[in-house]
């Protein structure tokens, strides 16, 4: 980066776009309808997209950042299965493997003026988050290393069928892969009350009834329920890395990770 670059910080509204989507003003007309078509998304297919949610210059300075710390993040390459519970080998749908490996910044690790860390602590941006997914309170997390992460997936790399283990997710998309890195959801393939067995195994052997993919395109804003929908990311092909942020949030303030899951993720403790 240029000094001159380094010394312009941008500010919130440099870094969303507030005109398209007025977070820091949800009690007018237009911020309601905004949350009134995001709440519908979100029913409907426990998901939603707003592209162009941040501007070009700061999806450009954070793929340079998360490029540029390439050789401090973490790598992982794993098999698990869809819940990450031990294998019980009498489910055939809890036996049936998946693979994920990518690479991921940690928090400590992101710039103190990066374009993410200023949407993130962006109080703003927190209150959103709450309203869009109907929560009572939403607070960010506070683990050093998980809060609001940079991940890269390199050639190869993917994300196995899954559902979350959080409730709700957001990530920030940043650059796509050429070919792959696509994100397919299924959405509610689970409920509270219905683990769905049968349907989660149709769909690990090959159904693709339901299915969704959802845009990727840079600077878009995704929020989804991944704890009832099952999804992945798809093998990154074609020599471009894919480059997201994933953003952590908890219904009561002061969530962290605990030692093991921090040293799984991000190969230490913090
Ligand atoms: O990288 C993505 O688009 C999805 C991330 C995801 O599924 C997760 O963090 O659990
Ligand atoms: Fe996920």
């Amino acid at each position: 980066m240029t000094p001159a670059a380094t010394a312009n910080v941008l500010t919130p509204a440099g870094i969303i776009d507030l005109d398209r989507y007025p977070i820091d003003r949800l009690d007018g007309s237009e911020g309601r309808a905004m949350l009134d078509a995001i709440r519908a998304d979100l029913r409907a297919r426990g998901a939603c997209q707003l592209p162009g949610f941040l501007r070009q210059e700061a999806v450009d300075r954070l793929v340079t950042e998360a490029t540029g710390k390439r050789d401090i993040a973490y790598r992982t390459d794993d098999v698990h299965n869809v819940y990450f519970e031990a294998i019980d080998e009498t489910r055939p749908e809890h036996a049936l493997l998946q693979h994920s490996s990518k690479n991921a910044i940690a928090w400590d690790r992101i710039d103190p003026d990066s374009p993410v860390r200023i949407a993130y602590e962006w109080d703003a941006l927190t209150t959103f988050v709450g309203e869009a997914f109907g929560l009572p309170a939403c607070h960010r997390d506070e683990d050093p290393l998980g809060a609001c992460s940079l991940m890269l997936f390199e050639e190869g790399d993917e994300l196995g069928w899954h559902f979350d283990r959080a409730h709700f997710v957001v990530t920030l998309m940043l650059q796509g892969a050429r070919h792959g890195g696509e994100f397919e959801f299924f959405p509610n393939l689970r409920t509270e009350q219905d683990e769905n067995h049968e349907g989660v195994r149709e769909r690990l052997t090959g159904s693709r009834d339901g299915v969704i993919t959802l845009v990727n395109e840079p600077g878009t804003l995704s929020l989804f329920r991944g704890h009832y929908s099952m999804h992945r990311v798809t093998p990154v092909k074609g020599g471009r890395t894919r480059v997201n942020a994933v953003l952590a949030y908890a219904e009561k303030p002061g969530r962290k990770l605990n030692d093991l899951t921090q040293k799984l993720f991000y190969g230490r403790t913090a």
